[in-house]
């Protein structure tokens, strides 16, 4: 019975087993991995248990093969049947029991409990087993399930992968299909023209066959000609060189032609030039009136007597004892006007001295009337000299290279009728104007330093050489500029690269002394020998204008220093410009008078013609008398009549406004080119100045 329980038992226990089985996964029930312990010690319980189930059921069977044995009741037979008795229920139990209650049934009862008990054990080995592996199981489940998630999640996007791979695929079997259509579409048409060109080029190839043999020929011509060439090139030079040498001297003729008609152009240009000047006069007058300065502001005296014409910059009025007298120059400058303003109306006559011209510029007026103002100018605004010859620099740079100019300076004082070397080493030497030996009839000054100028610098450090060597020779230099005439003499030579001609020019800027009266100024001892020499030289220069106003045979140039020195300058086609500095004050008013009646008289004059002036030339190099048998002229006043005298005639046109003045002035500075014989002489640097004669 106890094996039939038992049997009963493992048949449950394997059922229960097997049942559970059934869970297991494909995988752990057939596996022979490492991966599923639990699984496989499930199956190994479970063969255990088919296996002792197998023992019972043999056990069972030999129970059932063995005959059965009644046994007395033992003690403890009978103790176990009172026990059974109490308990009702077990009744049909105890009784069985007593039946084979045996020795070999106790022992294979002792046997059997001895199983049962490792049987139990057993069973509770399995039990524990068995809810591990449900824990495993339901473990391997939970993950199985993820697994199962996760491979759904997997497989969905390996089929969306799939999909975007097979439209993908789809996008470039189309691409690939639309460009190979596209190649095979071009290359066809590529093909059809290559096709094309092919058939043009088998045209052209047959078209060319015949125009190669052509070009074959030609050049089996050509080559035969390249082999005569050398022969045929000797000819051409010959023919070239003949027709060459032909066609240079029609053109040395031609030229020699425009040369004769370019100087013969020339001379009538210079006639012209010299009929105009005679026309017009080529003494101009100009006219600057001083400003009143700050300290006469101030005084009493400052009413100024001078007025000015607005229509006619020619015109100047002056009140003098109530009565209003006019005087007509050919400009008048009124006090405001600019350093700048009057250059503007000298510049072509300076220029003229490029083309050869002498030019001679004189600042005249009483002491104080702005003479060395007009001529030298302050530092930060430059006069006449220093403008004029930054203007000559400015014009030869412009002639170059067909010019080639050399402008050299020196500069003079005249003090007591004594010539001073101011860019000598020794100023207060003496110089002489002499007649050059070699016969030329020209004057020089011998020792008179000529300085080269080349650029506006080298002004600057003539004109500071100039100042302080007639620093060094006075004591007061400003009494003593007052009282000596300052010459600056700029010399122009040109030589013209194309022609051979020479030309030279020479500008003198002449800042004469103080012209007041002697009886006024009441001098005496030195400073009346200063105020005769000075008289005597501002009377020589009247003396002169008036005689080439009166086309005299004779001009006293050797009269004075002054105007022997400027003898060159003051006639023939000489250009003179006087400006009359004058003081606009009321206490000069006499001495303003006087030197603008100067100023029209020396207006009037014209300059003789050359024949004249070389008979003037020949009395003075031949006899150097000093005019005796003529009357001494001064500088007095000459009765101003506008409408009749020779100067007023001519004033209509020197009236013209002065832009028209200017041009005409400037069409004959550029207009004419006077060419001399350059006297070899006056080559010398520093010593020797030649004065030339007409
Ligand atoms: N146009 C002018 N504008 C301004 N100041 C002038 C002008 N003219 C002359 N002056 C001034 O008047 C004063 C006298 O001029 P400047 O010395 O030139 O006279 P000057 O006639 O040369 O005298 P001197 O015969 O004594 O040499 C100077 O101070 C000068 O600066």
């Amino acid at each position: 019975e106890l094996l039939l329980v038992e049997n009963e038992r493992l048949k449950q226990e394997l059922k229960s087993c097997r049942s559970s089985e059934l869970k297991l996964d494909a995988c752990c029930r057939n596996c022979s991995c490492s991966r599923c312990p639990p699984q496989r010690r499930q199956l190994e319980n479970q063969q255990n248990l088919s296996l002792r189930l197998q023992e019972c059921e043999e056990q069972l069977a030999r129970q059932a093969a063995t005959p059965r044995v009644q046994v007395g009741g033992s003690p403890e037979c009978h103790t176990d049947k009172r026990k059974v008795q109490s308990d009702s229920s077990c009744c049909q139990f105890v009784t069985q029991t007593v039946e084979v209650e045996s020795a070999d049934t106790q022992k294979v009862l002792a046997e059997m409990q001895l199983k049962n008990g490792a049987l139990q054990e057993q069973l509770t080995v399995q039990r524990q087993l068995l809810r591990e592996l449900e824990t495993q199981l339901h473990e391997s489940q939970r993950t199985c399930t993820q697994l199962r998630t996760q491979i759904l999640v997997y497989e969905g996007e390996m089929e969306r992968a799939q999909g975007q791979l097979e439209a993908e695929m789809q996008n470039l079997e189309e691409e690939k299909n639309r460009v190979i259509e596209e190649a095979f579409i071009r290359a066809e048409s590529e093909m059809k023209a290559v096709h094309e060109n092919l058939a043009g080029v088998r045209m052209n190839l047959l078209s060319l066959q015949p125009a190669l043999r052509t070009l074959t020929c030609d050049y089996n011509c050509l080559k035969r000609q390249v082999q005569d060439f050398p022969f045929m090139l000797d000819k051409a030079i010959t023919e070239a060189k003949q027709e060459i040498c032909q066609v240079i001297s029609e053109v040395s003729n031609a030229n020699q032609e425009l040369l004769r008609k370019y100087k013969r152009e020339m001379n009538l240009r210079k006639k012209c030039h010299n009929e105009l000047v005679r026309l017009k006069g080529n003494i101009r007058v100009f006219c600057r009136v001083r400003p009143v300065s700050q300290e006469e502001q101030d005084s009493a005296d400052a009413k100024t007597m001078l007025s000015f014409d607005s229509d006619d910059d020619a015109i100047l009025y002056l009140s003098n004892k109530g009565k209003i007298m006019t005087f007509e120059l050919d400009k008048v400058f009124p006090p405001q006007a600019t350093q700048e303003e009057v250059f503007q109306e000298v510049q072509s006559l300076i220029t003229s001295c490029i083309d050869g011209f002498n030019v001679c510029i004189f600042a005249y007026g009483q002491t104080g009337s702005g003479k060395t103002y007009t001529m030298e100018g302050v530092a930060d605004d430059p006069g006449i000299n220093q403008r004029a010859l930054r203007l000559l620099f400015s014009e030869v740079t412009e002639k170059a290279p067909d010019w080639d100019y050399k402008i050299s300076v020196s500069m003079v004082e005249i003090y007591n009728e004594t010539l001073r070397n101011l860019l000598g080493e020794n100023p207060t030497d003496k110089l002489d104007i002499k007649m050059n030996p070699d016969g030329s009839g020209q004057l020089y000054v011998p020792g008179l330093t000529e300085i080269t100028v080349q650029s506006p610098e080298d002004i600057n450090r003539v004109f500071e050489l100039g100042h302080m060597n007639r620093a060094t020779a006075c004591t007061n230099l400003n009494e003593h500029s007052s009282r000596s005439h300052a010459l600056l003499i700029i010399t122009v030579s040109g030589f013209n690269v194309a022609t051979g001609n020479r030309t030279q020019g020479k500008l003198n800027l002449v800042d004469l002394a103080g012209s007041e009266r002697i009886g006024k100024s009441g001098a005496e001892g030195s400073r009346l020998r200063e105020a005769q020499c000075i008289n005597k030289s501002l009377s020589a220069l009247g003396d002169v204008i008036n005689a080439l106003r009166g086309k005299h045979s004779h001009v006293p140039f050797r009269n004075s220093r002054l105007t022997y020195l400027l003898q060159d300058s003051l006639s023939g086609d000489s250009k003179t410009l006087m400006m009359v500095q004058v003081s606009p004050l009321p206490a000069n008013m006499s001495e303003s008078v006087c030197s603008l009646k100067f100023a029209q008289r020396v207006r009037s004059v014209e300059l003789s013609a050359s024949s004249s002036r070389r008979h003037e030339n020949s009395s003075t190099s031949s006899s150097p008398t000093h005019d005796t048998g003529l009357p001494p002229v001064t500088p007095v006043p000459l009765p101003i009549s506008r409408a009749s005298s020779a100067g007023s005639t001519l004033s209509s046109a020197s009236r013209t406004p002065s832009s028209s003045r200017r041009r005409s002035q400037s069409q004959l500075s550029t207009g004419t080119q006077r060419s001399t014989t350059y006297s070899s002489s006056s080559s010398s640097s520093t010593c020797t100045h030649i004065y030339r004669t007409h």
